[in-house]
């Protein structure tokens, strides 16, 4: 993807398992709203290809099997809550009711609250109701956590796995707050630049990865991603299995992530 500007997304291949919680993670400006907006088919890529769910997106509008939760959370002020559900039922097919309504009351939001006058996290809540309650083979979600207080992240993380467990749906979601997805998520796609950094199953990119400790005498092993220094002491993250001579120990993904992000800030500078 192009933009006048410059490049959105570029040498950017990468296949999302179904079924699953995968997290798209970035820094500013690293491609994701670009990716979703693709993906949805609300922007046409300047190249390339993409497929959702065996469909070029946008070939018959958006495909009805796919929610999408925008960064900016579109919601009609004016309405009330009830009012949005009404319109939700209206507009689609497949509405299940009875889900988006539970949705609302684990929320604590009143029925008959105004959008408007609800908060930043209320609303991110009530947008989430909509989203699932078409009950939609794959969600993408943009930053849904960014208004939520640590219990309601808690709560929506705790939602949408069940859901996944539950369903089979599968879950594309963009976050700034790599430890809110630890023990979520189950897929990765890194995105910086425009580029695929680092994409595959959580699980195995950990086993794929250590941390080591050791002097900063010893010589480093292939794979760097990312080396610091402090006194004598050497901490590294690197693409590699155990080392003989240094202190290995398996990254958490927030771990693998940080590092990751920092080595792309580092290169782009
Ligand atoms: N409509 C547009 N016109 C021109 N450039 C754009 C447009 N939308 C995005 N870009 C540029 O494309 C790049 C990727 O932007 P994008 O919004 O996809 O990033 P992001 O990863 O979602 O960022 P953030 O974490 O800040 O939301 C940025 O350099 C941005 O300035």
């Amino acid at each position: 993807m192009r933009y006048r500007r410059g490049w959105g997304l570029r040498d950017c291949t990468f296949q999302l398992p179904t079924g699953r919680i995968s997290a798209l993670i970035g820094p500013n400006g690293a491609g994701k709203s670009t990716l979703m907006r693709i993906a949805t088919g609300l922007l046409r890529p300047t190249g390339g290809s993409i497929e959702v769910l065996g469909e070029a997106p946008g070939k018959r509008g958006t495909n009805r099997k796919l929610a999408f939760l925008a960064q900016d959370k579109p919601l009609y002020k004016g309405f009330t809550v009830e009012e949005m559900l009404k319109a939700g039922a209206k507009l689609n097919p497949d509405w299940d009711s009875g889900y988006a309504r539970r949705l609302v009351r684990e929320a604590d939001v009143p029925f008959d609250a105004k959008v408007g006058t609800l908060s930043g996290g209320q609303r991110t809540r009530i947008a989430l109701a909509i989203a699932l309650g078409r009950r939609p083979e794959l969600v993408m979600l943009d930053e849904p956590l960014a208004d939520l207080d640590p219990i309601a992240r808690q709560e929506v993380m705790q939602s949408l796995l069940a859901e996944v467990a539950e369903t089979g749906m599968t879950v594309l979601l963009s976050s700034h707050v790599i430890a809110d997805l630890d023990g979520v998520c189950d897929h990765l796609l890194l995105l910086a630049d425009g580029r695929v950094q680092l994409h595959g199953d959580v699980d195995d990119l950990l086993t794929q990865h250590r941390i080591l400790i050791g002097s900063r005498e010893l010589v480093l092993p292939d794979g760097v991603v990312e080396a610091r220094t402090t006194g004598r002491q050497a901490t590294v993250l690197a693409r590699t299995t155990d080392v003989p001579g240094w202190d290995n120990t398996e990254p958490s993904l927030e771990e693998l992530a940080l590092a990751y992000l920092r080595s792309t800030k580092k290169v782009a500078a």
